[in-house]
Order: C-alpha cells, then structure tokens, then sequence
C-alpha cells in the first residue's frame, strides 16, 4: 500500500490549521502568512532551504514563539477547535502535541529507559513531590512510567538499549529515543525536527521504518521538517515546501518534487553555497547532505 493510501483511507478531517501566519525578529521576517492545514492520520513533510522558516513554524506551533500575526489551531479528536495562541510548550504538549529538536537534547547522564520514564511520568497525575514522599499511587504511577517508557523503547527499535546511558547511544539510536521520549505524552500530533540529521544511509532506512511505523501502528499524525529528500519522499503523504518564510509549493511529494519554483529554490540555495565556497575556500554543506 502507497502511503497515500494510506492517508486516503484514514479520511482524516483538520488536526491542525494556521491562517495567516506571522513571525518576525526585528527587521527580518521569518513567517510571513503562513496558511498550514494538516490533516488527521497524515504524515506532511516541510522542506525547504536552510533558513527558510521551518524550524520558526514549530517554534509558533509549540508555544516557543507567539507570532505577531495570525491563528493558530489544534482541532481535537471530538472536532473542537482550539487557539494555540500565547500557550505556553507544556500546555501545548498536554494538549496532544509533542516534538523533538533539532538538536539532541536528551540527559546524557541517564539511561535511555530513564529519559523517556521522565517524559512518562511527566505526563501522569502525580508531581514530583509525591514522589518523592513515596506515595501509594506516585509509586504505582513510576511503576507503570518504567513500563511504559520500556515499551515505546521497544517500538523504537531500543529494547536492548533500554540500560545505556543517552549519551553512549550512537547518533541514530539517540534521535530514535528523542521519538520515543516525545511519544511518551500520548500525543496526537507528532513534530519530527530533522530526525535523520547527521544519521548514516542504514540509519536512516530505520528513521523511516519508525516515522511510518508511528504513523499506521499509532495512527499519530507527524509534522516533518527533513532535508534528506529521500526520507522526505519515501514517507511524506503531502509536502509543503518554505522559502524566505513563504510558502512557495504544496502538494503530493512526487509533484512538488518538479515544481520548478521548488527546484529554483533549491537551485538558488545550492548556488549561494558554491559561492561561499569559492570565497572561503571550506565545504559549505549540512553534516547530512550525503544525497
Ligand atoms: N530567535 C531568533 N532570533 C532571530 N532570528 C531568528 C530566530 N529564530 C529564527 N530566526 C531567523 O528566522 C529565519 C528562519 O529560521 P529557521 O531556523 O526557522 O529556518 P529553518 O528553515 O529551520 O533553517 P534550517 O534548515 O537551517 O534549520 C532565519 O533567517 C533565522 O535566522
């Protein structure tokens, strides 16, 4: 089955919905009126060159920004809407959408099982204080985290990992723990921030596996920002593709792949890397740009 199928045979209605989307730092424009509809049971990929306001629209989505411009909107699975406008990032994961970053932000120091129990428990009734006092139900809230946290590691692909310390963890094993972490709130919506950076070609064909694996196991919608055009058109249903904060191309990946303002994007992008590089004399590239 096609992973638009897939999507075809969710029917999903609105998850999530930005209209007239505007962020700005000082003089620069990051988002400039953005219009975003992601539907329910759909993997939607944002691509576009580096800089162009991909990183800016999580940022928006997640509560880190409020932008000065426009509506922001979660629509819950009963089909209420609600404004994501001025949340801030915990009520915005409590309300059913969770993210990993960029870059890596797990606790080095801890095991993988205890990275993600911490997200699990996070998202239970009982405070740390409670914990901390050892009361009856913080205890048997810890004891179903620790279960829980083993078996999102074990759908991640990490069950004999679950022991090891985040920061022995090799780079792909670590991104699949910030997914496993993330989904440790239950959440309906899931934002993948460049989950293959840096990882290796096997590495990836993993990523990959998971993301659709969350996608149809989980039926967990997923917002993915990737540079990595393989990954993109391997498990993307639809595809939105940003340059200097404006949406230039939508649509199926297949199309959006011959869009030619796409391509004079990239092409524009890839050109103003070459020349950095004659003036500089260094490689100019991404850590992951082996495509
Ligand atoms: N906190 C901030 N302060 C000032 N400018 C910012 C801030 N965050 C983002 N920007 C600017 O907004 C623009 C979009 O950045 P953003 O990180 O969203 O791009 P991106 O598409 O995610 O890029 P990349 O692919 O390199 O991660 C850039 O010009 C960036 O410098």
């Amino acid at each position: 089955m096609t992973a638009t199928a897939t999507m075809d045979a969710s029917g999903g209605g609105e998850v999530l919905r930005t209209r007239g989307v505007t962020l700005r730092f000082g003089g620069l424009v990051s988002l400039q009126d953005i219009d975003l509809t992601m539907r329910r049971g759909e993997i939607l990929a944002v691509i576009g060159p580096n800089g162009a306001g991909k990183t800016s629209l999580f940022n928006v989505l997640t509560g880190v920004y409020t932008p000065q411009e426009g509506e922001l909107t979660f629509i819950r699975a009963d089909g209420a809407p609600v404004s994501l406008l001025g949340r801030k990032p915990y009520r915005v994961n409590r309300l059913g959408l969770a993210r990993t970053f960029q870059n890596i932000r797990l606790f080095a120091a801890l095991t993988a099982l205890e990275n993600v129990q911490i997200a699990a428990e996070r998202a239970q009734r009982s405070g740390p204080i409670a914990n901390m006092l050892g009361m009856p139900w913080a205890r048997r809230d810890q004891k179903a985290s620790a279960g829980r946290a083993a078996e999102l590691l074990e759908f991640a692909g990490l069950g004999a990992r679950v022991n090891e310390l985040a920061g022995n963890l090799n780079y792909g094993d670590q991104r699949r723990l910030e997914m496993a972490r993330a989904l440790a709130s239950d959440p309906e919506v899931l934002l993948l921030d460049e989950p293959a950076a840096g990882t290796n070609r096997v590495e990836k064909e993993q990523m990959a596996a998971l993301i659709r694996r969350i996608n149809e196991e989980l039926a967990i919608s997923v917002l993915l920002i990737e540079h990595d055009m393989r990954l993109v058109m391997s498990v993307a249903h639809r595809v939105m593709v940003l340059n200097f904060g404006r949406v230039i191309a939508e649509g199926r990946p297949e199309q959006v792949q011959r869009d030619p303002a796409v391509v004079e994007a990239y092409l524009g992008a890839a050109e103003e890397d070459a020349e950095n590089t004659r003036e500089t004399g260094d490689a100019v590239g991404r850590e992951d740009a082996d495509e």
